[in-house]
């Protein structure tokens, strides 16, 4: 399990987070979403050290996640980029190797050399993304789709307890993009491994997201299943979008039902 608490984060005296709470349970598929500066990437660079947060912290498995202190054994936090962040000239098994650096001897990764177990642990997590046979080939050599399979067997390759997913299929098309997707979620439910995916896509976030959060001016303004996603939340996440086709994809409510609050609302009898 993996809390996030009171996180806060500002550039040049301009609050990018404002205290961020979550908790993301081994297994489950979170979405966020939030328009362009929202603070998604922010966020997500804050939870695994790229980014030093002003306040709060990141726990994981009970342990306070610190960055810095994790030399010398497997990080516990993943990353998977927009644009794959492959070494081109490498081979795909060693790009995927790159995942068990983190628990090698500096002499050792500046030879490439690799413990036996590291190649077989290499070779599963390709096979998870049914790319076993591309193992030899260069990074350059794969499509985008391709390149983004590998970055997720690189991630897994890494038996993290959680993986973060930063726009991870941004320059991917329609089809291709719910493959990756798919790879994903399916290694989030198999592995039992907690992803916290950024999207821009509302789509893929009804679709794949078991649980959905909205960003907005640094806070959370929604944080619940798709079901309860409605085009008023929609609009306040990304206020002025003119997208008539997002209601397309969220569920109709029944008529008489309010629209779910976005945040928990008690009611308070008056006296
Ligand atoms: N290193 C940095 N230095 C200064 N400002 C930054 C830095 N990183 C991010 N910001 C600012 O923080 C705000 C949030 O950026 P962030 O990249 O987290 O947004 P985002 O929701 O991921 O946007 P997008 O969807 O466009 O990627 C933006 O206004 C951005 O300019």
């Amino acid at each position: 399990m993996i809390k996030i608490e009171g996180l806060k984060k500002s550039y040049a005296g301009r609050p990018v987070l404002q205290g961020i709470d979550l908790t993301v349970k081994a297994g489950e598929f979170l979405v966020v979403l939030g328009p362009s500066g929202a603070g998604k990437s922010t966020l997500l660079r804050c939870i695994n050290g790229l980014a030093q947060p002003d306040a709060g912290r990141t726990v994981i498995d009970g342990t306070v996640f610190d960055a810095r202190r994790n030399a010398g054994g497997q990080r516990p936090v993943a990353m998977i980029f927009q644009h794959h962040n492959l070494v081109k000239r490498l081979s795909v098994l060693k790009n995927v190797l790159v995942g068990r650096m983190a628990g090698l001897s500096s002499f050792l990764s500046m030879l490439q050399l690799f413990p036996k177990r590291d190649v077989e642990i290499a070779m599963e997590a390709l096979a998870r993304v049914e790319l076993p046979h591309k193992a030899n080939s260069r990074g350059d050599q794969l499509s985008g789709g391709e390149q983004q399979r590998v970055g997720i067997a690189r991630a897994l390759a890494q038996q993290p307890a959680v993986i973060l997913c930063d726009e991870p299929v941004a320059s991917l098309d329609p089809k291709t993009s719910r493959v990756v997707l798919g790879y994903l979620k399916a290694i989030c439910k198999e592995e039992g491994i907690a992803v916290i995916c950024n999207l821009h896509q509302v789509d893929y976030a009804v679709e794949f997201g078991e649980r959905i959060v909205g960003l907005s001016g640094g806070k959370v303004i929604f944080d619940d299943t798709p079901d309860h996603l409605t085009a008023e939340i929609v609009h306040k996440i990304y206020p002025g979008l003119e997208d008539p086709g997002i209601s397309r994809v969220l569920k109709p409510r029944p008529v008489g039902q309010p629209a779910a609050a976005a945040t928990p609302m008690i009611a308070v009898a008056t006296a």
